[in-house]
């Protein structure tokens, strides 16, 4: 009841979105897809989904093929598209009523599946779709995917413009879902929440560029990192891409993250040249690298 995906090629005119795709999604497993705007996601997720024929390749999800058991794929998986996909001027409960009946079922039917999410939003059932808070709105179009109790659930970038608290919400809640045998791919441009899979696949420009578990991925990194400070940001960042000796340089928060070229780096020594840039308040501190700090290597 996974998803393999083998060798999966898709092109808009000149526009490489997907090039020689392939992997496996486990049953029960949630899976991320982690990369930036552009890279591909959607395009993939609508491969899946049979909303969009690939050029080549080919791919299964809960055992059925997308070419020929399309219409099985869709009674069998739930599909929560990037742009908010509700009926604005339906209500909560009518959003909701109208997307069991197109399954040929009733909120009380799986009502056990979505329960927990739902209770979080009973309280506005009235409400049009469109007066949501973001959080909310997409709490609904969860319960929405989940109505059909689908084997298989497609979240294209669900917490993207929702809240801190409602994205940890939401995670929370696909852990629950998890735990209710449902295969969950999930798309993200945010990186912190790519350590909540079990296994991702960094993705950009159309192709995979590692697919492993977070900690895996993070373990490979290749360098030692260091978060260096100064007072002033942009200054600091030039002034590293021009010191010879580095090897990367990005904006990483309220610092910047550095590895140098060589194996016997010398903090002091970079201290000294950032100096003679005329910054101040320079720090220099080892740091562990993260799941963006390896995006960001892969995707050099
Ligand atoms: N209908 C289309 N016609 C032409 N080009 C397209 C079309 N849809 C997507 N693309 C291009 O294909 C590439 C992959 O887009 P896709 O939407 O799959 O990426 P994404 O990772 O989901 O990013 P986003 O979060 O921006 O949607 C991009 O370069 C995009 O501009």
């Amino acid at each position: 009841m996974g998803i393999t995906i083998n060798n999966i090629s898709k092109s808009y005119k000149k526009v490489k979105a997907l090039e020689n795709i392939s992997f496996t999604v486990k049953p029960g497993e949630l899976f991320g897809l982690i990369g930036p705007d552009g890279a591909g996601k959607t395009t993939l997720f609508r491969v899946l989904t049979t909303l969009l024929i690939a050029n080549e390749g080919t791919a299964s999800v809960a055992g059925f093929d997308v070419i020929r058991d399309y219409k099985s794929i869709r009674k069998n998986v739930g599909y929560m598209p990037g742009k908010f996909s509700l009926y604005q001027d339906l209500t909560v409960e009518e959003n909701l009523d109208f997307f069991a009946t197109i399954f040929g079922t009733t909120i009380e039917e799986n009502y056990d599946l979505i329960k927990d999410i739902y209770i979080q939003i009973a309280p506005f059932k009235n409400r049009r779709a469109g007066k949501l808070s973001g959080g909310m709105k997409q709490k609904l179009a969860l319960c929405c995917a989940l109505i059909h109790k689908p084997k298989v659930l497609f979240l294209d970038e669900p917490t993207t413009g929702v809240d801190p608290v409602s994205r940890k919400e939401f995670w929370e809640m696909l852990k629950r879902l998890q735990q209710k045998e449902i295969t969950i791919l999930v798309s993200t441009p945010y990186m912190d929440e790519a350590a909540l899979c079990d296994r991702i696949a960094l993705i950009e420009s159309g192709k995979i560029l590692e697919i492993d578990t977070p900690q895996a991925i993070v373990k490979q990194y290749p360098k030692q990192i260091y978060n260096v400070g100064a007072n002033n940001m942009y200054q600091l960042i030039n002034s590293l891409k021009e010191y010879k000796h580095n090897h990367s340089v990005y904006p990483f928060g309220e610092f910047v993250h550095y590895t140098d070229a060589r194996s016997d780096f010398n903090p002091t020594e970079l201290e000294t040249f950032l100096k003679s840039k005329n910054l101040t308040n320079i720090s220099i501190e080892k740091t562990a690298a993260t799941i963006e700090d390896t995006f960001m290597e892969l995707a050099k």
